[in-house]
């Protein structure tokens, strides 16, 4: 893109076939080379050429158009700003840090501490954060999700630049940054101490909240997947329990982006019933011996490393340990599994055919696999929440901007009370998920560890379904309110599409809903008669 400023006059001396230039948004686009690509074909981008059709492009694009084919864009319209007035511009830009609000103001689109409400759990670092994060997230995911999906896979340059960014060591942190693996001043976020944009020793559950959050934004559960799904869950359980040898080598890679890590849990056969599992691990002079299944693994079909759940003692859950299986070792292959939904997140089935694993791979000790799988599960299913209720959220704002430009029968989309009411169902269930989101994860800040397993363990099953069915019921509104646009992929209802086909990965992994929903239920009826002495 140039700098350049052109006239009304100026653009409009450029209409024909050989030479087409349309303004959108106060910017003057050079679509010449773009005619016969224009999905929308090539007659309507005439019919507008030399003037601003920015009205018509409104109403059949999506936001992320503009930014995708940027390279058409030749410069901006009318008068250049005059002297002084950059200045004043940036000077404004760099008090927006401590403003109240930032976002587009669509209703409820944003959380509300984003439109001017107080709340105790941020500060300047979190507000700081959340611009960071959605600059990147806009740049550097929004435009290319539709291309990974459809390619079904996430390129491995994201994995490095959110490495810079710092992502990846707080997405793999539990809540704290792993910083014994990977150097903070390498990374954008957390680099320059008092100066950074967020100070690691302050770093926080909330500030862990606002990454995956922001990341969230770019509606797809594919990348999300893709990019969170083996890193969340695969990697803490060789951050806590793996050898020194172990962490050094497999953690640090996959904190840098170089390498990309799995849990492999789930089979065929025993599903995701750990205690039930088959894949076995026979201990041989040199080390064990892997054989076994495993299915719907995420990331597996491009993991560098598994960390895998293998029987290697008796039956039940006492007979399970972790090992950490990589791809290099003989008798490793995976396959592409064809899901309805989260496409380039690699789900994968997995064969292990005398797989020969050293000791040394071993991830804490023998038959203690269960204990290290259990206690990941809350971080992982707040991931899951946070990923869930802001695709929901994305599907309202969707609905939202798109029911304010659609009209039928003359009558806007959003001017129809009927339209209005599903918004308003959508919207309550949003934010009271947020609000309780917000509250777990106070009390994994303030409440000792031992005491969260047992006290937090059931309010987050229930949260886990509150947030995968306030995820369904936006989808499939957004999808009615969207109509034919939700049912084709790429376009303006891309982004409803695709969330509505990825609701189950969310509703069902990490504990199905109906799962959720009795243990939440068990576990917090436990804890009211032993813990607080509730008489039931
Ligand atoms: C820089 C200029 C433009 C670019 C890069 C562009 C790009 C695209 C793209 C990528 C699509 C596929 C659907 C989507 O991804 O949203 C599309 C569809 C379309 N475009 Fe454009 N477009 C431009 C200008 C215009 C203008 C000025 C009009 C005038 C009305 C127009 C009318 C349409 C129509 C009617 C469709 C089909 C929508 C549908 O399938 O529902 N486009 N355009």
């Amino acid at each position: 893109m140039t700098s350049g400023y052109f006239s009304a006059s100026q653009v409009a001396a450029h209409s024909s076939e050989n030479d087409c230039w349309v303004i959108i948004h106060d910017k003057v686009y050079d679509v010449t080379p773009f005619l016969n690509d224009h999905p929308g074909g090539k007659k309507i981008l005439l019919k507008n050429a030399g003037t601003d059709a920015t009205k018509q492009f409104d109403a059949f694009h999506g936001a992320g158009v503009l930014e995708k084919y940027g390279a058409l864009c030749i410069g901006n319209f009318g008068e250049p700003p005059k002297a002084g007035a950059v200045e004043a511009a940036s000077a404004d830009a760099s008090e927006e840090d401590d403003e109240m609000q930032f976002g587009e103001m669509v209703p409820f689109g944003d959380p509300s501490w984003y439109q001017q409400w107080g709340s105790p759990y941020y500060s300047e670092s979190h507000r700081r954060l959340r611009r960071v994060m959605r600059q990147f997230v806009d740049r550097e995911i929004m435009p290319y999700v539709h291309e990974w999906d459809e390619a079904k896979q996430v390129p491995m340059s994201l994995f490095r630049k959110c490495a810079e960014m710092g992502i990846l060591a707080s997405i793999a942190g539990t809540g704290t940054l792993p910083t014994d693996y990977f150097n903070v001043e390498d990374t954008i976020l957390f680099r320059g101490g008092d100066n950074a944009i967020v100070n690691p020793a302050n770093f926080d559950a909330f500030h862990a909240f606002i990454i995956g959050d922001e990341l969230a934004r770019c509606g797809s559960g594919g990348v999300l997947w893709g990019l969170c799904g083996g890193l969340g869950i695969g990697l803490p359980p060789v951050i806590h329990h793996g050898t020194e040898e172990l962490k050094r080598r497999v953690v640090t890679e996959c904190l840098a982006g170089r390498k990309t890590i799995c849990l492999a849990i789930t089979e065929p056969a025993a599903g995701s019933d750990v205690a039930n599992l088959t894949t076995v691990a026979n201990e041989s002079n040199d080390g064990y011996i892997v054989n076994g299944e495993k299915k719907w693994i995420t990331n597996g079909t491009f993991a560098d490393y598994f960390t895998v759940a293998v029987r290697t003692g008796g039956d039940g859950m006492n007979g399970v340990s972790m090992l950490l299986v990589e791809r290099s070792m003989k008798g490793v292959s995976t396959r592409q599994m064809q899901c309805s939904g989260v496409w380039s997140s690699g789900t994968a089935f997995i064969n292990f055919d005398d797989v020969l694993v050293p000791k040394s791979n071993l991830i804490g000790k023998e038959n203690k696999g269960f204990k290290y799988i259990v206690e990941n599960f809350n971080h992982e299913r707040m991931g899951i929440v946070t990923q869930a209720n802001r695709l929901a959220r994305v599907c309202l704002e969707e609905a939202i901007k798109y029911g304010s430009k659609r009209k039928t029968f003359g009558v806007k989309l959003v001017d129809h009370p009927v339209l209005r009411n599903k918004l308003a169902h959508m919207s309550r269930q949003v934010e009271a998920t947020h609000a309780w989101t917000e509250n777990v994860i106070y009390q994994t800040m303030h409440m000792p560890e031992d005491l969260q397993m047992i006290k937090l363990g059931g309010p987050i099953a229930l949260l886990k379904a509150q947030a995968t069915q306030t995820l369904e019921y936006c989808a499939r509104e957004a999808s009615q309110i969207f109509g034919g646009l939700a049912y084709t992929r790429g376009g303006q209802g891309e982004k409803v599409e695709r969330i509505y086909r990825e609701v189950r990965a969310y509703a069902i992994p990490g504990g199905s809903e109906e799962i959720m929903l009795d243990l939440g239920m068990r576990q917090s009826m436990k804890v009211a008669t032993m813990m607080y002495g509730a008489k039931l």
